[in-house]
């Protein structure tokens, strides 16, 4: 599929609602027979937006709340129409809108997803066979066959999940609804996404996260007042979204002028590859300082991840995988800018030679965020015998903000003349930061920053 290829086209649409300053006014309008009384005022709710998106994009749509980004979502969608204008949307789309539509409350897990599927456009043998991989993936049990208005909202966000992304769609719609579920289930989410998007899939994002729009999405929208203020990079039109919510009343109107004038609509889609980081070396160790065992450091046994993917085995398996202090403790809730050690066993099925060890921490939404390799190539382990095992360990210091990372492991090496991944296991583990109030570190990852300051001479 071409990238050039366009997936969906708006030209000038807008919605406008009629808005009635008192009740009865509504019914003043109904019975009046005059043309031109008129008893409401126009809200425009999206107002002559014009952009296209490729197939095989990732588009975030930005903007402050009532900006007209669900009702843009929703008239792609095809579930509201437009009051003038054309949205011309080619290919299947499944979507996954605000939290309560899409469901009939009163039918259950199941019968929703037949109906579902069935609006998606799936016959009901298609359905019947993806239904085990819908309700495997939902992972609500007996839930399925309970009415959906028993479900808490998490039930229903993982069914609506699991329908939408099982259905194959050309064109995924995904409106913050995955800010509900919890971060096993969101990294499965995300880890879907990306599939469906290396698949060649077109994906419309809207979130308020600065972070998930900059690391998913080749281009951005950011809507105001139901106007399209800009289109372009993510991380120029995030920028410009943020500088709009903290901005002072009186400064607003000058920095929507501003962000036209910057990045209003023009040109072709910017394309810029997902952030990736490849350690080949591992770095030395920061100054090891022995970490006393901590009470509050714990092993929390329901944090498992829901996303994990062994990779066909190529001769070596890995097992054991595990995350302890330096001194020994198994852990997943961590503190932040302490020593950790990652751990994982290996065993050979097959000798192997160059072998080399890996790993990779991850956010929620899948960013690598570093990782190390346990040599170089030419460090390499030269030769490996077949039912050979090795404990691997990684030390490393957690420099991180708050929150739920994940982790990879890796074998590489050669088997015959092939060369490549021997063992792979994405997302095999994860762990918790807890907060620290004391941190004086911002972001994602500690610099170690040193800050001073003095009182400068006049
Ligand atoms: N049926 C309606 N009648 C009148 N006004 C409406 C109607 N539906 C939406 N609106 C208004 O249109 C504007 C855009 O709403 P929309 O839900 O698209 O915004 P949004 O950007 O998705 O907001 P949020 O981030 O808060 O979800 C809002 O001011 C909303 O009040």
């Amino acid at each position: 599929m071409s990238c050039n290829e366009v997936a969906i086209q708006i030209n000038r649409a807008s919605k406008v609602y009629p808005v009635y300053d008192r009740p009865h006014h509504r019914l003043f309008q109904m019975l009046s027979r005059r043309e031109k009384s008129r008893w409401f005022r126009e809200f425009w709710a999206v107002r002559d937006v014009t952009f296209s998106v490729s197939r095989g994009e990732t588009l975030g749509i930005v903007g402050r709340n009532g900006s007209g980004k669900s009702t843009l979502l929703q008239m792609i969608c095809g579930t509201l129409a437009p009051s003038s204008g054309d949205i011309d949307v080619r290919g299947r789309v499944a979507a996954l809108l605000e939290l309560g539509s899409g469901f009939n409350p009163d039918f259950t897990g199941r019968e929703n997803v037949f109906l579902n599927g069935t609006v998606l456009g799936l016959t009901r043998q298609e359905i019947e066979d993806r239904f085990d991989d819908i309700a495997a993936f939902a992972d609500i049990g007996d839930f399925i066959d309970q009415p959906v208005k028993s479900y808490s909202s998490g039930m229903y966000v993982r069914l609506a999940f699991a329908v939408a992304i099982n259905v194959m769609p050309d064109i995924l719609v995904v409106d913050e609804a995955l800010s509900v579920g919890d971060e096993a289930f969101q990294r499965k989410c995300f880890a879907r996404i990306n599939a469906i998007r290396e698949n060649g899939a077109t994906i419309l994002f809207v979130s308020h996260s600065a972070s998930v729009v900059t690391e998913l999405c080749n281009r951005a929208v950011l809507l105001d007042r139901g106007e399209l203020l800009g289109i372009g990079a993510p991380k120029a039109i995030v920028s410009r979204y943020q500088k709009m919510l903290y901005a002072p009343a009186d400064r607003l109107e000058a920095i929507r002028a501003e962000i036209r004038a910057e990045c209003g609509v023009s040109g072709a889609p910017v394309k810029q590859d997902p952030v990736s980081v490849e350690v080949r070396q591992m770095a030395p160790s920061a100054s090891s300082g022995e970490l006393e065992e901590q009470d509050e450091l714990f092993f929390d046994e329901s944090m498992v991840p829901q996303s994990t993917l062994h990779y066909e085995s190529l001769g070596a398996e890995i097992t054991g995988v595990r995350l302890e202090t330096p001194g020994g403790k198994r852990v997943n809730v961590v503190k932040a800018d302490r020593e950790y050690v990652y751990i994982y066993n290996v065993v050979f099925r097959q000798s192997a030679s160059a072998v080399r060890f890996g790993m990779m921490i991850k956010t929620v939404t899948g960013l690598e965020l570093g990782g190390g390799a346990s040599s170089t190539l030419t460090d390499s382990i030269v030769v490996v015998e077949s039912g050979q095992e090795f404990e691997v360990r990684f030390r490393f210091r957690a420099h991180l903000a708050a929150g739920t990372y994940f982790l990879n492991a890796g074998v590489v090496g050669r088997v015959g003349e092939e060369e490549g991944y021997l063992g792979r296991c994405i997302d095999v583990a994860m762990f918790r930061v807890i907060y620290d109030p004391e941190r004086l570190a911002t972001g994602l990852i500690n610099f170690d920053i040193q800050p001073s300051f003095r009182s400068a001479k006049a």
